[in-house]
């Protein structure tokens, strides 16, 4: 039996053996003095505790043992890959097999491509498509995907956040929607925020916004740790971690892995973490390192013993080389010559064979953490124990190992949910200054551009002209206004929405809703504002009823335009290919909206066309408002003449649905198009994880 505190030691057994062994092993002995750095103030803690069975993998039964909290066998997982004619199934993991225990914290290493972000994605439930196969189990049972998600927060590599936030609303706004009503009092909640900003050393920064590439806010670093802070606010079981280190300067690479170390420590929860080059100091952080090549396991043990166990294989890390970029350089195809890469192919298949075929060091793990620990962060143990938290399992029965309750945890409130959503979605629109001002520019310049070309337009039979032209140029703009304005900024809250939804954060219908209730005010009363201005100065006819009509016509339409930019928003994946497929839309409403073509003489193939545009129903209702008794000064001299707005509505063919036919029609394809954008938004984001 070996301990880990034995091999972290410069005396002892393992010591003596390597200083007995050649001079090449004298050299990796200097290595590891450098690496043999104690762990953390609470280093101490490890002691040598009796070895657990090699089939602890699952088991709970001793009172006291040590328990892994996720483990995984044989994970082996393949993807179809497409070549020019044919296709074929790529393995991009063999076998791997591992866990992970309450309190450790685990560096997947390897080089490029070596399959570390898919092995990570697996254990994290993340994983989409492809064939998985395998077993992973989550304290000793298999994953249930509800439950399993809510305990464990995944950090990604990009931070996917809402720049305008400050870092404590970030925080406070993951656990407001996270962590349920019945369970927390505000105060709680409150005060968990103020501690996970605290332990993250972010409570200095806690008024700064986040920022993004145009409007500065915090550092990498410290966005990285409002990331984290997000994922920890929960407390989850485990956190898993992809690159978290990526973009950041060495300090605050070193600085996030170190918080990562203490806080999972001090919590008793289990990290894994994907880390792309780890210096020395990171290297220190990890319990073990499971090392990868091509898909292969080739290590997985602690570090320290990585450097012995390689050694003994015929491969000792060079005097004063960084352990980490010495296992990354073994585990790498080397492609400068034909005859090197067969040498580096072979070097790894013959360091996963032995990997395989040896005793792993994963399996003789023998930590005890009985009293290695702070104090639980939550202070409410039975809290903890109601949402399955390992802690309060821990304090109960004296071991990690009892299993808590499975039932899924109880989401939010549903009001609740849409009330904090939108709450959330006012302050962003608030001080998304960009889009405020987008938005009242275009008000402004269309009442002013709009206003003045058809100022005062008279009754004289050329405003038949100019009305018509005036109710087409109203339809136009607010159509592409609001597609404009609204498609961007709905992408962005998907994006973070899609971020937010693997952890199970809220629900689709109360996302959905949310952003209806504060984009519809916005795109409503901005139109309101030029179409006022606007009907006024043209001098269109006065009446209440008249005003009231052509502003819930135009009102409509602005909400039937904002229901198709939902949906094109919510269907098609990309922003780009959205823009192109709402302007196609909002084209071929205008087409065959009643104002270019006479509505009457469109070719029966594809007068269909007219019936799905809403731009014509509310066109037709429009026109037929404003014409409806209009009485108009025909010209002594003029050929024609119309003396009655209703002979300009039978001209044009636009008698084809009465007024309230128009608005009625108008009002259920926005209900339609919101439904539709709805579904579609379920659909599409809906997760398609794979489970094993
Ligand atoms: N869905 C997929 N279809 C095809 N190939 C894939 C897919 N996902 C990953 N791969 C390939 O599998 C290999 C492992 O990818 P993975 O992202 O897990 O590597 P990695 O070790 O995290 O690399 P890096 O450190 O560069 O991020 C890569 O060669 C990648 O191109």
């Amino acid at each position: 039996m070996q301990s880990v505190r034995q091999l972290t030691t410069a005396s002892g057994p393992r010591s003596e053996s390597i200083s007995s062994t050649n001079s090449s092993q004298q050299q990796f002995g200097s290595t590891r003095d450098f690496m043999e750095q104690p762990l953390s103030p609470i280093d101490g803690g490890y002691q040598t505790t009796p070895e657990l069975d090699n089939g602890v993998v699952g088991g709970y039964g001793a009172k006291g043992q040590l328990a892994p909290l996720l483990s995984w066998e044989k994970v082996t997982y393949s993807v179809r890959v497409k070549n020019k004619e044919q296709s074929s199934m790529r393995t991009l993991l063999h076998g791997v097999s591992g866990e992970v225990y309450p309190g450790e914290v685990i560096g997947l290493l390897g080089p490029s491509g070596a399959g570390k972000t898919t092995l990570l994605n697996i254990l994290a439930g993340r994983i989409e498509g492809g064939v998985l196969n395998g077993r992973v189990q989550f304290r000793g049972k298999k994953r249930v995907p509800g439950v399993f998600k809510r305990r464990v927060a995944y950090v990604e590599q990009e931070d996917v956040m809402f720049p305008m936030l400050t870092v404590e609303e970030t925080i406070m706004f993951a656990a407001k929607l996270r962590l349920t009503d019945k369970k927390y009092s505000q105060l709680q909640k409150v005060e968990r925020v103020a501690n996970v900003m605290q332990q993250l050393r972010l409570s200095h920064i806690k008024g700064s916004k986040i920022g993004d590439a145009l409007n500065r806010g915090v550092s990498g670093g410290e966005r990285k740790r409002v990331s984290i802070g997000v994922g920890l606010v929960t407390d989850p079981d485990m956190i898993v971690l992809d690159e978290p280190t990526s973009g950041l300067d060495s300090n605050s690479a070193e600085m996030v892995v170190e918080l990562v170390r203490d806080i999972t420590r001090s919590r008793g929860i289990a990290s894994v973490m994907t880390v792309h080059q780890p210096n020395a100091n990171m290297l220190n952080c990890f319990d073990r390192i499971l090392l990868l090549s091509q898909g292969h396991l080739v290590y997985f043990g602690s570090a320290n013993e990585a450097i012995e166990y390689f050694e003994a294989k015929g491969f000792p890390c060079p005097l004063r080389q960084n352990p980490a970029d010495f296992f990354i350089d073994l585990m790498s195809l080397n492609n400068r010559s034909p005859h090197d890469l067969e040498l580096s192919r072979r070097r790894i298949e013959f360091l996963s064979q032995s990997f395989s075929e040896s005793k792993q060091p994963a399996a003789k793990l023998s930590l005890s953490y009985g009293g290695l620990y702070e104090q639980p962060f939550n202070p409410n143990a039975s809290t903890v124990a109601n949402t399955g938290g390992i802690h309060a399992a821990a304090s109960g029965s004296g071991g990690w190992g009892t299993i808590a309750d499975e039932t899924p945890p109880q989401r939010a409130n549903w009001l609740f949910e849409v009330k904090t959503l939108a709450q959330r979605d006012v302050i962003t629109t608030v001080r998304h200054f960009t889009f405020l001002s987008a938005v009242g520019l275009n008000s402004v310049s269309v009442l002013l551009l709009l206003g003045l070309l058809f100022y005062k337009l008279g009754s004289e039979i050329e405003s038949i002209q100019n009305r018509i032209g005036l109710f087409f140029a109203l339809t136009l703009n607010s159509t592409y206004g609001v597609m404009s304005h609204y498609l961007y900024v709905y992408y962005k809250a998907k994006d973070i929405m899609l971020s937010e939804r693997g952890s199970g954060s809220y629900r689709m219908s109360t996302f959905y809703i949310a952003k209806v209730l504060v984009y519809l005010p916005i795109a409503v009363f901005s139109s309101w504002v030029y179409f006022l201005g606007i009907y006024f100065m043209a001098g269109l006819q006065t009446g209440a009823v008249k005003v009231f009509t052509s502003l819930s016509l135009f009102t409509v339409l602005i909400v039937v335009t904002l229901g198709v930019t939902l949906l094109v928003g919510s269907f098609v994946d990309t922003y780009d290919l959205a823009s192109v497929i709402s302007a196609l839309a909002i084209t071929t409403w205008v087409i065959f909206g009643g104002h270019l073509a006479n509505a009457g003489d469109l070719l029966p193939a594809i007068k269909w066309m007219q019936y799905i545009s809403p731009a014509f129903y509310v066109y037709e209702g429009m026109v037929r408002t404003e014409f409806t008794g209009l009485s108009l000064h025909c010209r002594a001299n003029n050929g024609l003449c119309m003396a009655k707005g209703d002979d300009v509505i039978k001209l044009y063919k636009l008698d084809q649905f009465t007024v309230g036919q128009c608005a009625l029609i108008g009002i259920g394809m926005a209900i339609a198009y919101n439904l539709l954008a709805y579904m579609s938004l379920r659909w599409k984001a809906k997760p398609r994880y794979l489970w094993i």
